[in-house]
């Protein structure tokens, strides 16, 4: 059974929304509701319950709270409309029943700012998904700075999120020197920290998930402080091309190749890969299987899933570890016929005796969790990303830009 964590970390010296006075005060909240759904309805609502505790005490605090996320990629018409936040409202109503929850459709505007004025104390509205605005992802300054105005006192609470230097995370407490940590980025960071401020080794990290442009420079840095770097998921294949293998129609990102082709020559066998995969011919609950050794998927099959052969190797590459670091899915776990790889490798860690165990991730957390196996970790991490850059020992700029004590 993995061990449980006593606190630790680093950024403690932060303010923390109970060094805010809050009372009557207008509060912006950045939270990480970027929650996986499934034709529009939420299927792990775990970013929105474990943002609760900072919401709860505001609200019992009186504040008028002014809640800010996004949710997905948005850079279509199209993608606005799969990205509507309006269903975490709906969830977080259902979740506070006794507290007004308000939501409001706009990002900018009279409608919000008629929102915000409305607020009495101990209410909340939550305003639409930030990336509605082009200027969000690029911490635009006079976005940041026009957010910043509808509120006196800033919390971030986003921990999914710290790692990106966006409007409604930089931005803002940029403009709001009244801020503080929410009790979620606190709670991260101090059991982060414990983990891996000092890891014990050997140290296997497992890196899976789908994107492959923004964990990619993870690997390399993890490879500095880890004995063994293991790579699953949708991550696999761009490696997998970068040495010539064929991967059919498999998640790939072409501009990758050559830092893939990079890291593997510099890591040599640290980096573990997948020796075979579960391959179908749709992306599709439905679609035919079968089972192909790595960098031999046929024209016309994608990889799925880690095979069992890698399922063997990843296991005798967990034997013995004292700190495992896991985010990414090791296949679409969404659909059963391709979580087996996933879940072999939560069984895995779950019976390591005497590890520190920490997985991170939205889709990660949501996979242990569908699984059976989240109470099983030391710590689940609300943030993928996030939680990589930390242990990387990188700055996360949400929190770097919190007033200290
Ligand atoms: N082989 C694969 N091909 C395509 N997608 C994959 C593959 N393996 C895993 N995935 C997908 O990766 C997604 C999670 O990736 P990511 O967002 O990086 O993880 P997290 O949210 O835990 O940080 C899941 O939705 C899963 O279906
Ligand atoms: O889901 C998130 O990150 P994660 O997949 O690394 O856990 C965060 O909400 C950040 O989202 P982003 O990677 O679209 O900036």
């Amino acid at each position: 059974m993995c061990k449980k964590m006593t606190v630790g970390g680093i950024y403690m010296t932060k303010r923390t929304v109970k060094d805010l006075d809050v009372a009557g005060k207008k509060v912006i909240v950045r939270c990480d509701f970027n929650v996986p759904r499934k034709d529009g309805v939420i299927t792990d609502d775990n970013r929105i319950v474990m943002a609760l505790p900072t919401i709860k005490y505001l609200v019992e605090n009186k504040a008028k709270v002014i809640l800010m996320s996004h949710l997905g990629k948005v850079k279509t018409e199209e993608d606005k409309a799969k990205n509507n936040l309006e269903c975490v409202a709906v969830r977080l109503q259902e979740l506070l029943p006794d507290v007004k929850v308000t939501f409001c459709p706009v990002t900018r505007g009279e409608e919000l700012e008629n929102a915000v004025n409305a607020l009495a104390d101990g209410e909340i509205v939550l305003m639409q998904n930030t990336r509605y605005e082009k200027g969000e992802s690029k911490n635009d300054p006079e976005l940041g700075a026009y957010w910043a105005s509808l509120g006196e006192v800033f919390v971030e609470d986003a921990f999914g999120s710290v790692h990106r230097a966006h409007a409604s995370t930089v931005g803002i407490p940029t403009n709001i020197k009244e801020n503080g940590l929410g009790f979620l980025v606190e709670k991260e960071v101090t059991m982060l920290g414990k983990a891996v401020d000092e890891p014990a080794h050997p140290f296997v990290a497992i890196i899976g998930g789908s994107k492959v442009s923004s964990k990619i420079d993870v690997v390399d840095n993890l490879l500095k402080k880890a004995d063994k770097v293991i790579i699953g998921g949708g991550m696999a294949y761009t490696f997998s091309k970068a040495v010539g293998g064929s991967i059919g129609t498999s998640l790939v990102e072409d501009d990758k190749l050559d830092l893939a082709k990079e890291y593997l020559e510099k890591a040599g066998d640290k980096l573990v890969l997948p020796v075979d995969n579960v391959i179908a011919d749709a992306f599709s609950e439905e679609a035919n299987t079968s089972v192909a050794d790595a960098g031999q998927i046929p024209d016309g099959w994608m990889g799925l899933d880690i095979g069992p052969k890698s399922v063997e190797l990843f296991k005798e590459t967990l034997a013995g570890a004292k700190t495992v670091v896991w985010n990414g899915p090791m296949g679409v776990f969404e659909m059963p016929k391709f979580a087996k790889g996933t879940e072999e490798v939560c069984k895995a860690i779950s019976e390591l005796p005497e590890a520190i165990t920490v997985i991170g991730g939205g889709d990660s957390a949501a996979a242990a969790k569908q699984l059976g196996y989240a109470d099983k970790f030391s710590h689940v991490s609300t943030g993928g990303g996030a939680s990589l850059e930390y242990m990387e020992g990188k700055t996360l700029p949400g929190i770097a830009i919190i007033s200290e004590k």
